[in-house]
């Protein structure tokens, strides 16, 4: 199965166009965590049991591991989600970017060491910095586009022959990247006019939308914008919303979890 071939069918299968992040943050964990050594682990573990059946994918975000050198830690929960769910598709989030002998190394890190099904790119140095991702034919690449953070328009909005460079990035991917239906584009809630610019350019090509829950984009405007004719099209990510949610008297950290990954997806599919 290709990656969108697998990305389709958890949006049919789960009815649901949430992206689970994985942003193990330690200093986050509920207190019972404390003093287990491999707590990273056991805390995406809990939060994917809880919420793999609310999941059109999950989004580990390879920094959170790296930088307390956990990643045995990662490659043993991308593990745990081929095994044990293996429909859901995994989003390796570590916005790789680099000239191609390197990108060929980045590449098998990503889908050799973590087995992901897809990983997040960045689109800056070129088609060659790409084109090594795209040799895994069954696997995708989801580049960058308009971010959701707001120094993403530092660049991401410059003029480039009469429009802003996110739109010429989207067409690009569009027009001359996709050739091998492989590629998808990361577009943040945080813009919604964006969103739709950037739909109405590349067809039904999926999209990958942070910047629901912790950073405040509507979820309405949002799925308006970037849903394709049959109302799918979108993997819409939460991290600490669902990761962090506040637990209520009588919940665990991973039953609050998994109330607002449905929460989530339920006002996501309100509005498809
Ligand atoms: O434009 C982008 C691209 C990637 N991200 C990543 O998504 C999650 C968002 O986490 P929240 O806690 O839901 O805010 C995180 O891993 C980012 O690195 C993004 O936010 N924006």
């Amino acid at each position: 199965m290709t990656f969108l071939q697998k990305l389709s069918s958890a949006w049919t299968t789960n009815n649901s166009l949430l992206c689970v992040g994985l942003d193990p943050d330690v200093k986050k964990f509920p207190a019972e965590l404390a003093d287990q050594p491999d707590a990273i682990y056991a805390f995406c573990k809990a939060i994917v049991d809880a919420t793999a059946d609310l999941a059109c994918s999950f989004k580990p975000q390879i920094a959170y591991f790296a930088a307390l050198r956990a990643e045995d830690q990662l490659e043993a929960i991308c593990r745990y989600i081929k095994t044990t769910y293996p429909t859901i598709p995994i989003i390796l989030d570590a916005k790789r970017g680099d000239i191609g002998a390197t990108a060929e190394q980045y590449a098998r890190e990503a889908f050799e060491r973590y087995d992901a099904d897809a990983v997040t790119v960045n689109p800056y140095m070129g088609f060659d910095s790409v084109a090594p991702y795209l040799e895994w034919k069954d696997r995708g690449a989801v580049v960058l586009c308009r971010t959701s953070n707001a120094g993403g328009s530092d660049l991401q909005f410059l003029d480039v022959g009469g429009k802003p460079l996110y739109q010429h990035v989207a067409q690009l991917v569009a027009d001359k990247w996709n050739t091998n239906g492989q590629c998808s584009l990361v577009v943040g809630a945080t813009f919604p006019n964006e969103i739709a610019q950037v739909r109405a350019l590349i067809g039904d090509m999926p999209l990958l939308i942070p910047g629901v829950g912790a950073q405040g984009g509507d979820v309405e405007s949002t799925v308006r914008a970037g849903r394709t004719a049959s109302g799918i099209g979108m993997m819409i990510n939460s991290s600490r919303a669902i990761l962090y949610a506040k637990p209520n008297s009588d919940e665990t950290y991973a039953q609050a979890a998994r109330r607002v990954a449905l929460e989530t997806r339920d006002a996501i599919n309100q509005f498809r």
